[in-house]
């Protein structure tokens, strides 16, 4: 089985990933990182060179070839890849999604202190216009995000709460 956990920069999916991960006894595989190790070149320098659709589309590869690779798993998705094709179909297709849900400002404190180079789509941005870039994409991007199996809020015992809603 696959668990994906799906929210924006900063909700949190790597480092959950990585501990609900450890707890259940699955693989984890962050989807960003794994681009970059296949692809030997950052986010940064993959969105310079080939821009943010090209990006998409290897992000789009990376998940189809994770699921064809793996038997079961804990995947944290980069922000935006429920968001592109029809990824959040094929997500909910090989397992089970969940969404973390975690408000702009908690984001906004979190990505200002955790380094917006690293993130293409945030840096050289004021903590205003983070707040209001933050604000904007997750208008967009909830159609997407509530499509997940379940969705987690910032404040839960997040590893508690998805073990006992998977029986695991
Ligand atoms: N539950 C939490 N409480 C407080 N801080 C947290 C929590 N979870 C993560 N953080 C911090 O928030 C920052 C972002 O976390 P993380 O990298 O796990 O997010 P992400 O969802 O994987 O982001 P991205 O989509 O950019 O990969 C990190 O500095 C991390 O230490
Ligand atoms: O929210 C987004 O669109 C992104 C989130 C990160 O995980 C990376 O996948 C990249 O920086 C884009
Ligand atoms: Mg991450």
């Amino acid at each position: 089985m696959f668990i994906f956990l799906i929210g924006m920069m900063g909700s949190g999916k790597t480092t959950l990933g990585r501990q609900l991960a450890q707890e259940i006894g699955y693989a984890f595989v962050d989807l960003d990182a794994y681009i970059v190790a296949q692809q030997g070149r950052s986010i940064a320098q993959l969105f310079a060179e080939g821009g943010e659709a090209r990006f998409r589309e290897l992000e789009r590869q990376a998940l189809e070839e994770l699921v064809e690779n793996h038997g079961q798993a804990v995947i944290a998705t980069g922000g935006g890849a429920p968001c592109f094709f029809d990824n959040i179909g094929f997500i909910n297709h090989h397992g089970q999604s969940v969404f973390l849900d975690v408000p702009v400002e908690v984001l906004a404190n979190r990505l200002i202190t955790q380094g917006q180079e690293q993130r293409p789509l945030l840096a050289g941005k004021s903590r205003a216009e983070l707040i209001s870039y933050l604000a904007e994409t997750i208008a967009h991007r909830k159609q997407f995000y509530e499509r997940a199996s379940y969705t987690l809020s910032a404040s839960e015992q997040r590893v508690q709460s998805i073990k006992k809603w998977l029986n695991l």
